[in-house]
Order: C-alpha cells, then structure tokens, then sequence
C-alpha cells in the first residue's frame, strides 16, 4: 500500500523544486546530465530514484534501526537525501520506510526541508521494498500521481556517500545498456565451504568484483524483472542487476565507483561515516556578509585567503540562510563591516543554534571596525575585531 501526505492517498504528492540548488549549482547539475546525455548522443531522460530504507538494521546491533540513527545528530538516511537532492535532475525520490517507522520519516522530512521525496510502505526484504518503490511509479496502478521515469536510480538509504558523477555515469550507461551499477574492487578474498566447514574451493580475487550502490535501470527494464520476479528471488535475493538479467535478460554496464560508496552496516561503519562527515564539513566554510557590497568586497579577500586552506568556500549576503544550512553543513563565518551592533549577527546564530544542525566548530564572528574595535562575546562563538584599513 502507498502512503501519501498526512490525509492523502496514494504516493505524497513530491515536494516543490529544490529552491537551493543556487544558480550556479543547479545550473552545473541540471546541464550535467543534458551534457552528458549529449556526450552519449542521446537526450536527458527523466530520472527518479527508489531508496530502500524498510530494515531493521539487525547488524548494527542497536535497537534503532541504522537508517535513522544519528550522525552528529542528524539522521544518516537525511545525508543520503540531501546527497540525491543536490542532483537537480533526479525528479521524485521514492522513500520505502515500514509502517512503524513512517512518522520518523515524515519528520525528518519536515525537519531538513527536504523536497521531491515520496513515502511508500516498506516490504519484508530489501526486493520487496524496491518493488513497492517501483510500484509507485509504475502509471499501472492505482492512485499513482507520479509520472513513470525512463530511467530508475536504485540506492540504499544506508549509503550516504553518493556524489553525482557517479549518478551520473549508471544513469547515462542503464540509458544505453538498460541496467548498470556501481562496482569495487574486492577486499577480502571470497571463498567457497564444503558442507564440513572445510575450504572447497577459493576464487580469484581479482577476476571479482564487489556489487555496490547506485545502481541504474530503464524503468521498464527492473519494473518488468521485479513483476516475473519468483517469491523466493524476492525474499532472499540481494542482487538487483541479477534480476534485471534473470527476468529482462539484461546483462548490466558495470561502472567503477569510488571507495565512499560503502553500505554502513555494523557499528564501525557508523564511527567511520561520522569521521568522514565530520573532515568533510570541517573543509566546508559559509562567509556570512551583512550586505551585497561586503560580499564583493570583504567577503571576497577572505574567500581567496580562507580557499587557500579549505575545499568549498560560500560567500554570501542576505540570501535564505535556513536553505543553505539544509543544503550543506558548514561551519560559519559571520563578517560584520563597519556595523556598530550585532542583531544582524544574532539573529544568524540564533537561526544556526535553532537549525540544530551539526556545526562541528563554534561559529566565528569576524568584526570589522573602522572604529575602534569592539569586543563582544556570542554563545558559542569566537569573536574577534581587527581594524580594516
Ligand atoms: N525489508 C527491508 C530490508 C532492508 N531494506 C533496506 O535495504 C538497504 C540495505 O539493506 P541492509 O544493509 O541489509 O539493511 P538491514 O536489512 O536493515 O540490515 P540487517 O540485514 O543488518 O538487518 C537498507 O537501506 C535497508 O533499510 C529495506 O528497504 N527493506
Ligand atoms: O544484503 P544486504 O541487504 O545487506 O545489502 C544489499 C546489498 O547486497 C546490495 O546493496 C549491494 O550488494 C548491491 O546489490
């Protein structure tokens, strides 16, 4: 059964466009694809993506299940969001969460703003769950508002290091080949048990390769497979680029992914997906500047220097400050020029304070002063004056 909006029937209707993919960022993503597609002679085709966030998380060994626990207080299914949200060409995202779970969901939802997102039930397996995913966008069926994509991104919810290039590349090889997905290099050698637990046999390694995340299918394609699917592909399967081949007969582009694109499963992988958020916001600065003249002036100065020693700097003014905070972890830097109070100031660290998003390091108020310098001290800030001459 498809859950909508509170009150709805059917899938939620998807939100409103991201409004904070900004120009220049939306723009580079939504040419990406039409590039790309062009790179490939052929047309951009309309993308959704199916997430299957239904598990219990049994692994991890802890009584949430690890899609919804917490990564420097947000929840690790929201940084899988926010990743497939700066990709402006994936149209809807399909969210398959269980009954129980799916007011959390909704909540997380409201809380990071998150847009394009539609809530279907969960299913018992992780197939099922992408089934009912499917299902939502297949026109075939009852109460379904949303338009049926040409190619469909399968994702893990638990996976929440995907970047766009490689969105971009099994988007681009389904659209040629009909399926593709993301592979690694194998770490461990696998091996083959004879019924005593002894060693049978040992594969070679490097003629293997480890099945990850995002994979990318023609729509009618994996919808198609997942309909002659046997139940007991469905209940025990874990291998979607299988099914397209068993039931479609379509062998699958394989596309080299980078090490991020780990499924977290055990605690470790919990510990090391907060180390590698925690360095990544660390390399993320957002210069918050009182006016559009600062900004080009001021704001400008500390962009060159602060690029120097960082990876992603954002200088801006007056902009919708709640929609940057949702779009990326920063920390903030708030440059006051010639101006003799903080409200402005304040009323960004409260809104910062109030966001409850993880800044990692306090807030740092740079206050530039013709006059002499003032000194003022802001929870959980650092302020300090230096004169500009
Ligand atoms: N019935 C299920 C089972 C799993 N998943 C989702 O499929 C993804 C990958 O599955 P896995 O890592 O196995 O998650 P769990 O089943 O929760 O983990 P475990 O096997 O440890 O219980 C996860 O996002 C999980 O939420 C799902 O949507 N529906
Ligand atoms: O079997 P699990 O549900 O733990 O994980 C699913 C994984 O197998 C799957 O995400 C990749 O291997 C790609 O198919």
């Amino acid at each position: 059964m498809e859950l909508g909006p509170p009150g709805g029937s059917g899938p939620a209707e998807p939100g409103p466009r991201l409004r904070g993919l900004r120009g220049a960022d939306a723009a580079a993503s939504a040419s990406s694809l039409s590039r790309f597609g062009a790179e490939a002679g052929c047309r951009a085709p309309a993308v959704a993506a199916v997430l299957p966030a239904g598990g219990s998380g049994e692994r991890m060994g802890v009584p949430t299940p690890k899609q919804f626990c917490p990564i420097l207080e947000r929840p690790l299914i929201s940084y899988t969001l926010q990743a497939l949200e700066r990709v402006s060409w994936i149209k809807d995202i399909i969210v398959a969460v269980t009954r129980e779970n799916m007011e959390t969901m909704k909540g997380i939802i409201q809380r990071y703003q998150h847009k394009r997102i539609s809530l279907v039930e969960a299913g018992v397996t992780r197939h099922r769950s992408i089934f009912n995913g499917l299902k939502a966008l297949a026109e075939d069926q009852p109460n379904c508002r949303l338009s049926k994509p040409e190619v469909v991104i399968i994702h893990d919810a638990v996976r929440p290091f995907v970047e766009e290039d490689v969105l971009l590349k099994v988007v681009t090889a389904a659209q040629e080949h009909g399926a593709s997905g993301a592979i690694r290099p194998l770490v461990s050698t696998v091996i083959s048990p004879s019924a005593d637990s002894c060693l049978d046999h040992s594969l070679e390694r490097a003629r293997y390769r480890a099945s990850e995340m995002p994979q990318a299918f023609l729509f009618d394609v994996i919808y198609d497979a997942y309909q002659q699917c046997s139940d007991y592909d469905l209940e025990f399967g874990t291998e979607c680029l299988h099914l397209a081949l068993k039931y479609s007969h379509i062998k699958a582009k394989l596309v080299e992914g980078s090490p991020d694109l780990w499924k977290v499963t055990y605690k470790r992988d919990l510990y090391a997906a907060e180390s590698i958020i925690k360095e990544r916001i660390s390399q993320k600065v957002c210069v918050v500047m009182d006016t559009k003249e600062d900004e080009e002036h001021v704001g400008h100065c500390l962009e060159e220097m602060l690029k120097t020693e960082l990876n992603h700097v954002k200088v801006t003014s007056g902009q919708d400050l709640q929609q940057i905070i949702l779009e990326q972890c920063y920390n903030f830097v708030c440059v006051n020029v010639m101006t003799s109070d903080f409200e402005e100031t304040q009323r960004l660290l409260n809104m910062v304070e109030e966001s409850n998003l993880s800044i990692l390091y306090p807030v740092v108020v740079i206050s530039l002063f013709v006059r002499p310098p003032q000194t003022t001290i802001l929870p959980f800030c650092i302020s300090f004056s230096w004169e500009w001459s």
